[in-house]
């Protein structure tokens, strides 16, 4: 059977053991590891798909459980599919709605056939399940899409997060079930666990042995400390197939991002970079700067000096400041394109780190420069 998503290792970093890849999917390759830009109601806020494409975005993901409530997955799948009907023709992955269930809905009821929830925009009664989800997700018509868990909150006891990876492994099997295209859509596994090592390789060997095209690390980027997330890392990615890729979800930060990969992930999302850009918040690469503060009312220089993106060619800090206070909508637009650009441009520093077996020592300069705190 042809598969959609191929894995292809190309080297494994000598000072780390992050990997460089190549994602082949039907919508081209893309090198790993990857940032992937959110795009939750298809676009990703404020940018067009020229702008994602220029500055080299590769997949980027949209929101199941988002997209079926408006404008509904059947209007999507009549427009010819994700693809179509947001002008994007390079790779697409959709999250399977689970997440949102547990962090916009706080009635909701879990029982083995799925989850009882409220809509969050009107309060009316929905209900999401593997096979619901495929079947949503399936009308998108993504490259990767992904099965139906659930992401337990931080922290959880034993008990419950014990219970809640069987039930996640008992819905991986009947999402593989349900999934209509799997000549035209990859479907990952998502492994969850908790902060629980034996729980993550029960959730691991029970994902791992039902054959995904590749797994993501679910149950992070919750609230955990960040030294959790690396911990929890370091004894799951291994349990994971090397020749498959693996995808941490809702990471993250710069540093997060660096962190990952020389952990063995291959793939990124977050909303990061449009979230804070919305609030007038850029990445640099000498760290954070909140352009409202008034010590830039009259700092004519660009956002970034060592950024080449349109926004610091062509922009100075004063009048993105103005624009941002000014609620100016061309201002979200600078400090978005800049932070998603930003993100993107960080991970061809990792990949190219990677190819000169160096990746420990780009931490070290990164995270002086920006000014992240000591490992
Ligand atoms: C922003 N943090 C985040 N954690 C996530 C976990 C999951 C998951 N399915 O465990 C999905 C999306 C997530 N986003
Ligand atoms: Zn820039």
């Amino acid at each position: 059977m042809t598969t959609p998503i191929r894995f292809e290792l190309i080297k494994t970093c000598r000072q780390t053991g992050a990997r460089l890849g190549m994602l082949h999917t039907p919508h081209g390759s893309f090198e790993t590891p990857m940032f992937m830009p959110v795009g939750t109601l298809a676009t990703v806020k404020t940018l067009a798909p020229e702008e994602l494409k220029e500055m080299g975005a590769g997949v980027i993901l949209s929101n199941t459980y988002h997209l079926w409530l408006r404008p509904g997955h059947d209007i999507v799948a009549e427009a010819g599919g994700l693809h179509a009907f947001m002008n994007w023709d390079r790779g697409i992955l959709t999250d399977s709605g689970g997440f949102q269930v547990f962090s916009l809905s706080e009635f909701r009821r879990i029982e083995e056939e799925g989850v009882y929830f409220r809509n969050h925009l009107n309060g009316d009664k929905l209900f999401l399940s593997p096979e619901k989800a495929m079947e949503i997700q399936n009308a998108l018509g993504a490259d990767i899409i992904m099965a139906f868990d659930e992401c337990p909150p931080y922290p959880a006891t034993y008990e419950y997060m014990k219970q809640s990876v069987e039930r996640t492994s008992r819905w991986a099997e009947r999402c593989l079930k349900a999934h209509r295209r799997p000549k035209e859509q990859g479907l990952f596994g998502i492994v969850q666990g908790g902060e629980y090592e034996d729980l993550r390789r029960q959730s691991a060997r029970d994902l791992v042995s039902l054959d995904f095209l590749g797994y993501a690390v679910g149950g992070l980027s919750v609230g955990e400390p960040k030294e959790v997330m690396n911990r929890v890392l370091e004894f799951t990615t291994p349990l994971l197939p090397a020749d498959k890729p693996r995808y941490l979800m809702g990471v993250g930060s710069p540093d997060s991002l660096i962190d990952g990969a020389i952990r063995g992930i291959d793939m990124f999302d977050c909303v990061l970079p449009t979230r804070i850009g919305r609030n007038g918040t850029v990445m640099t690469s000498e760290g954070r700067v909140v352009i409202k503060n008034a010590q830039y009312a009259r700092d004519f220089s660009p956002l970034d000096p060592n950024c080449d993106c349109y926004t610091c060619r062509n922009y100075t800090r004063a009048y993105i400041r103005h624009l941002i206070k000014c609620d100016e909508t061309f201002g979200i637009r600078l400090t978005s394109y800049h932070n998603v650009y930003f993100l993107i441009k960080l991970m061809e520093q990792v990949r190219q780190a990677i190819r000169e077996d160096r990746l420990a020592d780009f931490r070290e300069e990164f995270f002086e420069r920006y000014g992240f705190n000591k490992p």
